[in-house]
C-alpha cells in the first residue's frame, strides 16, 4: 500500500538515507527503529511526501507520491509530527478540528458532522473534557494525544507516527500504541523504546548510518547480534509469557546484577 523504493535524501555532500527500501501492507503496523541521527525521521517525511528525495522513490497504491497534489496525500495518509504546532491560540478542539481540512469543501465551516467527529477522537485518545482548553496550556503528554487525535479525526486509512510515545506516561504509552494498532490502520511509526516496538508492531525496520541494516517481525530484527553492534550497549532478550519478546539493557557485557535478574525470569 505504501512503499519506497532505492530511497536517497542527502544534505552538504552526505547521504542522510541511503539505498532506502521497505513496504507496509494494508492493515500492518511496521516499526522504524534506530539510534539518534540514523535517518528515522527523514525518512518518515519523504513517506508522506513533505520530503522529496534525491534517489528513489516513494509509492503510494502504485502512484508516485512526487506527483499527487498535497489535499490527495492529507485524504490518504495522516501524520503525527515530532514537534507541537505554531500555537495560535486555538483551543483543543479546533486543532483537532484541522485533520478534517482534507474532508471539506470549499464552504468555510465546519459543520456538525465535523465537530462530532473532533469530539469523538478526543474521547478516543482520554481528552475528552478538555475541548474547550487552549492548546498551549496542554501538558506535553496531552499535547501529543492531542495530535493523535488530530490525525484519527482526519480518518485517513495509513498513519504515520514520529515518536508518539515521547512525552507519555507509562499507562497513556500502552493505551494510545494498543489503540493505533486496535484501529486496523496501515502504520509506520518511529519508535526509541524497542520494548514498546516489539510488542506493538508486526514487522520492524531498523536504521543505522541511513540504511535499512534489517528488517522482518520484531523476534527476527531484535536479536542481540542485530542490536548491540548498533547502539553498543549489551542486550538480553527474554521470551514474555504472553509470546513475543522483551529486552534488557545494560552499559556492559553482562554483570552479576543482571545475571541475576535475567535467571529471576526463568
Ligand atoms: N537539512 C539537513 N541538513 C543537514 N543534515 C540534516 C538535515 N536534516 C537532518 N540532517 C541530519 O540527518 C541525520 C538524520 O536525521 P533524522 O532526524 O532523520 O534522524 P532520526 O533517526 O530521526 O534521529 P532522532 O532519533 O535523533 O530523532 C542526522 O545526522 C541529522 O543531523
Amino acid at each position: 500500500m505504501i512503499e519506497a523504493r532505492g530511497l536517497g535524501v542527502a544534505r552538504g555532500g552526505r547521504w542522510l538515507i541511503r539505498d532506502a527500501g521497505l513496504r507496509v501492507a494494508r492493515g500492518e503496523v511496521l516499526g522504524l527503529i534506530g539510534p539518534n541521527g540514523s535517518g528515522k525521521t527523514t525518512l518518515l517525511r519523504c513517506l508522506y511526501g513533505a520530503l522529496a528525495p534525491d534517489a528513489g522513490e516513494v509509492r503510494l497504491g502504485g502512484a508516485d507520491i512526487g506527483a499527487l497534489p498535497r489535499r490527495e496525500i492529507a485524504r490518504r495518509i495522516a501524520v503525527v509530527p515530532q514537534e507541537r504546532p505554531d500555537d495560535s491560540g486555538q483551543r483543543l478542539r479546533e486543532v483537532v478540528a484541522l485533520g478534517r481540512l482534507p474532508h471539506r469543501g470549499l464552504m468555510p465551516g465546519l459543520g456538525a458532522g465535523g465537530a462530532a467527529a473532533a469530539q469523538h477522537a478526543l474521547e478516543r485518545v482520554g481528552l475528552g473534557a478538555m475541548a474547550e482548553r487552549p492548546f498551549a496550556s496542554l501538558s506535553g503528554g496531552e499535547a501529543q494525544r492531542g495530535l493523535i487525535a488530530r490525525a484519527l479525526c482526519q480518518e485517513a486509512p495509513i498513519l504515520l507516527l514520529d515518536e508518539p510515545t515521547n512525552h507519555l506516561d507509562l499507562r497513556y504509552q500502552h493505551e494510545v500504541l494498543g489503540l493505533i494498532r486496535s484501529l486496523g490502520l496501515t502504520v509506520v511509526i518511529v519508535l526509541h523504546d524497542l520494548n514498546l516496538a516489539a510488542r506493538y508492531c508486526d514487522r520492524l525496520a531498523l536504521l543505522d548510518g541511513g540504511q535499512v541494516i534489517a528488517s522482518g517481525p520484531p523476534e527476527a530484527v531484535l536479536t542481540p547480534a542485530l542490536l548491540e553492534p548498533v547502539w553498543q550497549v549489551s542486550v538480553t532478550t527474554l521470551p514474555r509469557r504472553d509470546s513475543g519478546l522483551h529486552l534488557i539493557f545494560a552499559e556492559r557485557p553482562l554483570d552479576g546484577q543482571n545475571q541475576e535478574l535475567f535467571h529471576a525470569h526463568h
